[in-house]
């Protein structure tokens, strides 16, 4: 039986050799200042077999850092250093989209550049003890509510960065919905309790900043290179979504016709995403199946597409510690165990020293 894990799919423009996609993972392999260190491109062309690789989470502007070391797109330095990443990626034969993370109410002064207060939807801390720079630790501070003036900037900083992503030469930006940040704290229940057009109270309150976000990246650098990855019900950092369903059915609907590059979808036990959403999405769908279940099968990413409910499949930890994932798939050979002692450190070590499969285990698989 042919896999269909490792049969090519045509992404918008992009042909992908295969339907495996490296799932945005955050690192801390950034100087200080955002700019990604010379291993972040060593790093991501060793994984450039991936059908598509989604960075790790990058900050559009100061205002949205969330930690220490963690990249961001706004300054000609931060194009540069990406700048090296996409062509490694390119020369290795790869394709590679930057997601853009804002943090939203994460953050504390003492692990961001600006050191200044975060802002949300709502002055809403998240639940602590927060990291701070150097491997620190803090109580959490009480984010400033965004003023529509924050909001406009933030949905700004969002063009911005996409424009400086394709400045620095990726194919593509994935907006970070997901897991806790900006735009899942506008959609989720305890962390907008605003009172004014974004908030609860008016219709299509919670999904107006995600939208605005969505079409302004859209218009500035294309749809076909604009994704989106949301995470309906997760609770991760304190996020509560009583009823994910009508919220998430509301903004697919509302974005379908966009023709935006893909949706990316974490699905799990507590909200069937995939299920509920997929048969209002005519996109291509990029299915995950989140961090609260064992890293993700071989067989249970064929399943998924066998099912219909997904076009693209996307690894997280499996890419970590096998960075030629496919040809190991291919040949169902085993796959390393990951170091996660060093998933967050700042050197080579557990980042770039995974081996690929050698000439041995090519031979007898
Ligand atoms: C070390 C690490 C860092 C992560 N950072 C991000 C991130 O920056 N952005 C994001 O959307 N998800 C992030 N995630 C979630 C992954 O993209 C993925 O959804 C999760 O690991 C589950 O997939 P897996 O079982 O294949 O690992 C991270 C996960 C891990 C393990």
């Amino acid at each position: 039986m042919t896999d269909l894990l490792l049969k090519s799919y045509r992404l918008g423009r992009l042909t992908l050799p295969n339907r495996m996609v490296m799932a945005p993972m955050t690192r801390f392999r950034a100087h200080e200042d955002g700019t990604p260190q010379p291993i972040v491109a060593e790093y991501y062309a060793q994984r450039a077999s991936a059908g598509l690789i989604v960075t790790e989470g990058i900050w559009p502007s100061a205002r949205g850092q969330a930690e220490w070391r963690m990249p961001g797109l706004e300054t000609p330095d931060h194009v540069r250093g990406w700048r090296a990443v996409t062509e490694a990626v390119h020369a290795a034969g790869g394709r590679v989209f930057a997601q853009l993370m804002h943090g939203g109410r994460h953050g504390h002064p003492l692990s961001r550049l600006a050191a200044d207060l975060p802002s949300g939807p709502s002055p809403v801390p998240v639940p602590g003890p927060v990291h701070v720079r150097d491997g620190g630790k803090a109580d959490p501070v009480t984010p400033r509510a965004m003023t529509g003036a924050d909001i406009r900037q933030a949905v700004q900083d969002h063009v911005t960065a996409a424009r400086n992503a394709m400045a620095a030469g990726f194919d593509g930006v994935e907006l970070h919905g997901a897991n806790s940040y900006l735009i899942h704290q506008f959609l989720a229940d305890n962390t907008n309790l605003r009172d004014d057009e974004y908030g609860p109270g008016t219709p299509g309150g919670r999904v107006r900043f995600p939208i605005e976000v969505v079409t302004a990246v859209a218009d500035a650098i294309g749809a076909h290179r604009t994704g989106l990855r949301l995470s309906p019900g997760n609770p991760q950092f304190g996020m509560v979504e009583c009823d994910p369903g009508p919220v998430y059915r509301d903004l697919i609907d509302r974005i379908d016709g966009l023709g935006l590059a893909y949706l990316h979808l974490t699905d799990d036990d507590r909200y069937p995403a995939l299920a509920d959403l997929r048969p209002r999405w005519h996109g291509t769908l990029i299915a995950n199946v989140g961090e609260n279940r064992p890293a993700t099968s071989k067989e249970a990413g064929e399943a998924a597409l066998a099912s219909g409910r997904a076009d693209l499949i996307s690894y997280g930890r499996a890419f970590i510690a096998n960075p030629d994932l496919p040809a190991r798939f291919a040949r169902n050979a085993p796959l390393q165990p990951i170091d996660t002692a060093r998933l967050y450190t700042h050197g080579a070590a557990g980042y770039t020293d995974y081996p690929r499969m050698d000439a041995e285990t090519l031979t007898l698989c």
